[in-house]
């Protein structure tokens, strides 16, 4: 079954003459983006990769690994340059996510993520699936709908790929981006790794040669009050971790930082942000948290590509042993990473953590905070 409003795009909403969005994407007041302070536009770490080698043996190796380490623990995310990934790639691929955004509906169509009768014994029904273009998956008539239209593609394994979803202007790009973000993210894993004290595989062995890796282009259209939507609504990635090529015009996204909303400022050209994700918060028991955060809309649009890297399916999501002890103990219970993937829509609908709505937490009682930003004494996000 397929909810009635799971066909209605955005992107194609906004381009009517709407006054105002339709009350399906408008949040409640306490919800909603301006809802308390003013949102402040944040520092980020920035870190060069050229600089973090696999010697590690200089001091500017030294230092950029310490402040790795420190952007991990106090933001959960930095800006890297020095990825090896020419400014002119990037640039390609922003602007053929923009162009295949601007084609026409029927054009795109052809890649929906709603589809006729896929799933085995549905008859003529329609169905929903991750894959594909369209709009995040609608469980119920409550539901607040995200300002935002998406693509969202498995990469890797290659084995894997549904190429039927693939746009031509698109696959050659794909193709090689993820060949090279692959790089980026299993060199920053290793540097991760070192920097805790271990081996450059640590984590790389836990997750996996396998990766599965998911691709998500997202289109935020103009939005006629963008105060009353989110163009993505506040979330922690399912991922170890996530490697983002933003808009490099208009801003948008937004971290939750000590209980308040701080705006990422729009990267500077050829830098990608990388986010850690609910699998290294857990492998790391802890150490390293996933951060919450949402897009806010605006009166532009605006495109993001973000990678997601998830370990191989059968492989157990647990905390690691080197980093659970008598003064910190297990924070997390060992979960399959298909289970916990299987949940993240679920929760994503919802409106809830992948950890907290499976109950991945040790103690459900040490509440860290909530997706909407209220929360509990003694609380870190
Ligand atoms: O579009 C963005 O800036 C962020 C998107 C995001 O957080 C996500 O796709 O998980
Ligand atoms: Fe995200």
């Amino acid at each position: 079954m397929v909810h009635p409003a799971q066909a209605q795009k955005v992107q194609h909403l906004a381009a009517g003459d709407l006054a105002m969005p339709p009350s399906r994407y408008v949040q409640s007041e306490n919800k909603r983006p301006t809802a308390g302070s003013m949102a402040v536009t944040a520092i980020i770490p920035t870190i060069d990769m050229n600089l973090l080698t696999d010697a590690a043996a200089t001091t500017a190796a030294d230092e950029e690994a310490t402040k790795l380490r420190s952007a991990l623990q106090s933001w959960g995310l930095f800006a890297v340059t020095g990825h090896g990934m020419p400014e002119s790639f990037l640039d390609e691929i922003l602007s053929a996510t923009r162009n295949f955004f601007h084609l026409p509906p029927a054009a795109k169509e052809k890649y929906s993520n709603v589809v006729a009768g896929a799933v085995a014994g549905n008859g003529n029904e329609k169905s929903f699936q991750a894959e594909g273009y369209g709009i995040d998956r609608i469980d119920t008539d409550e539901q607040i709908l995200d300002w935002c239209d998406r693509l969202y593609l498995q990469v890797q394994p290659e084995s894997n790929r549904q190429l039927k979803f693939w746009p031509p202007e698109l696959h050659e790009l794909l193709e090689e981006y993820t060949l090279r973000s692959e790089h980026v993210f299993r060199r920053l894993l290793a540097a991760v790794a070192r920097n805790l004290g271990f081996n450059s595989e640590f984590f790389a062995d836990k997750i996996g040669d396998n990766v599965s890796t998911y691709a998500r282009f997202t289109y935020y259209p103009p939005c006629p009050q963008p105060e009353l939507v989110y163009g993505l609504k506040p979330h922690t990635d399912n991922s170890v971790l996530t490697i983002l090529l933003l808009d490099n015009r208009v801003g948008g996204l937004q971290i939750l930082r000590d209980g308040r909303w701080l705006d990422i400022p729009v990267l500077t050209d050829g830098e990608l942000l990388v986010i850690a994700g609910d699998e290294i918060e857990i492998m790391s028991n802890g150490v390293f948290m996933a951060p919450v955060h949402r897009v806010v809309a605006s009166d532009r649009e605006r495109i993001s590509v973000v990678m997601f890297y998830q370990p191989e399916p059968e492989k157990v999501l647990a905390p690691s042993e080197e980093l659970v002890g008598k003064e910190r103990p297990a924070m997390y219970k060992r979960i399959e990473a298909k289970v916990f993937g299987d949940g993240v829509w679920d929760a994503f609908a919802a409106g809830e953590r992948t950890i907290d709505f499976l109950k991945v937490k040790v103690e459900q009682q040490e509440e860290r905070g909530t997706l909407d930003g209220s929360y509990s004494v003694g609380t870190r996000y």
